[in-house]
């Protein structure tokens, strides 16, 4: 995970905590202050690859809160920088804080409205950091989607935003694919926040194939999987038992995956949902692509909740993110456990570096 690509060293990673209310301080603070243990106990095994080089965005003043009620100022100090490069000079048991305009509270466990500016602020400026290289990817901490509609976001979350920032920022359309991925299973939801009821209208064979197509490309680009091999799940029980028990899988999943074939893309499909999970259907296939959210989210949490990644793919900027939300209900505790996080910091790094080396090639 953290071998280097000389020559190819990418900018640091520009982090967000999300919801400040919620665990994303917690854990950047516990990963930074186990990082000063590491330091201070040079020459024992302290048990986790080192971080890479990084910066936060956030309030100080909330950050020290937190850390206080956490009880980890004493292994821990802060630095704040004016810009990314700054961060570098930062020494390594200091966390760099990127200060924001917007004041944030800490409050555990309750999300304050007057929060949400400092929040959606951070996401633009790790957005604009990553998209003009200043940060090599962005790590974020989960939000509270409902309390962000509550003061007027208008997107049903990170992967959507940040494929609108992007967007705008390109002048051209941005298709965001959402990738869980673990140790044992990844997964890519085709359609993502949306309600049950819509899944079959918005399923198309050409959403199924943007999808895959951006999944392939990434994984090769990103990812370094030469020949990813994807296996496409059904939508009705069955795969839809020809036909018998739902139309889809013939009349939509199937031409779509008969299309990516005949592209040269290594993919099998549809496969019925309910047998494609279990350890020999996995070894099958690097990414099994679902046709909803929960179809792809709930095999990907309940075989590696600690050790999952949310990945945005299809987009111009590199942007990681633990799998769980704002875990509200033990937030300031100190029993949020910072391994999903950790995770994702690491993969960011790794994808930047492809990234960088894939660029200068
Ligand atoms: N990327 C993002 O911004 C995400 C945001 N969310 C948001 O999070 C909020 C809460 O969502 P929930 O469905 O309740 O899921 P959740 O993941 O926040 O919590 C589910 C359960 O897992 C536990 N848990 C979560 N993370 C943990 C950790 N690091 N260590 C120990 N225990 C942990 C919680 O304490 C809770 O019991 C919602 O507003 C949702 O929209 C959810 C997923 C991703
Ligand atoms: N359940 C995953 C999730 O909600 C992640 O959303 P996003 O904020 O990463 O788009």
């Amino acid at each position: 995970m953290t071998d280097p690509l000389p020559g190819n060293a990418p900018a640091p990673l520009a982090v967000t905590l999300g919801e400040p209310s919620g665990v994303g301080p917690d854990i950047v603070l516990m990963l930074k202050a186990a990082e000063t243990a590491r330091g201070a106990a040079a020459g024992t095994d302290v048990g986790a690859a080192p971080l890479p080089p990084l910066f936060v965005l956030a309030d100080p003043a909330m950050l020290f809160a937190r850390a206080e009620r956490l009880g980890l100022l004493d292994r821990l100090s802060f630095t704040t920088i004016a810009a990314p490069e700054d961060a570098a000079a930062v020494p390594s048991n200091a966390l760099a804080v990127l200060p924001l305009a917007h004041r944030q509270s800490e409050a555990p466990g309750t999300p304050q409205a007057e929060n949400g500016a400092g929040t959606i602020e951070a996401i633009d400026r790790a957005t604009a950091f990553a998209l003009s290289k200043r940060a090599g990817a962005i790590v974020t901490g989960p939000i509270d989607k409902k309390a962000l509609y509550d003061v007027g976001f208008r997107h049903p979350g990170h992967t959507e935003y940040l494929a609108e920032l992007c967007a705008e920022a390109a002048a051209t359309p941005l298709m965001p694919v959402m990738l869980l991925t673990g140790p044992e299973l990844s997964c890519v939801p085709v359609t993502i926040h949306v309600p049950i009821s819509a899944v079959p209208q918005m399923l198309s064979t050409a959403l199924i194939v943007a999808t895959c197509r951006i999944v392939a490309a990434d994984y090769r680009r990103r990812l370094k999987v030469a020949r990813p091999r994807l296996a496409v799940a059904g939508l009705n029980p069955h795969a839809g038992e020809k036909g018998a028990i739902g139309r889809e899988d013939e009349t939509v999943v199937r031409p779509a995956v008969e299309a990516l074939r005949a592209e040269g893309i290594d993919v099998v499909g549809p496969l019925p949902a309910d047998t494609m999970f279990h350890p020999p259907a996995r070894a099958r296939y690097d990414v099994a692509v679902c046709m909803y959210h929960d179809q792809a989210l709930i095999p990907a949490k309940t075989l590696a909740f600690d050790a999952t990644v949310n990945v945005t793919l299809g987009l111009p900027i590199i942007r990681t993110s633990p799998d769980h939300g704002t875990a509200a209900d033990i937030a300031g505790s100190g029993k949020a456990r910072p391994d999903s996080f950790r995770a994702a910091i690491l993969l960011a790094a790794r994808m930047a570096r492809a990234e960088a080396a894939a660029a200068s090639a």
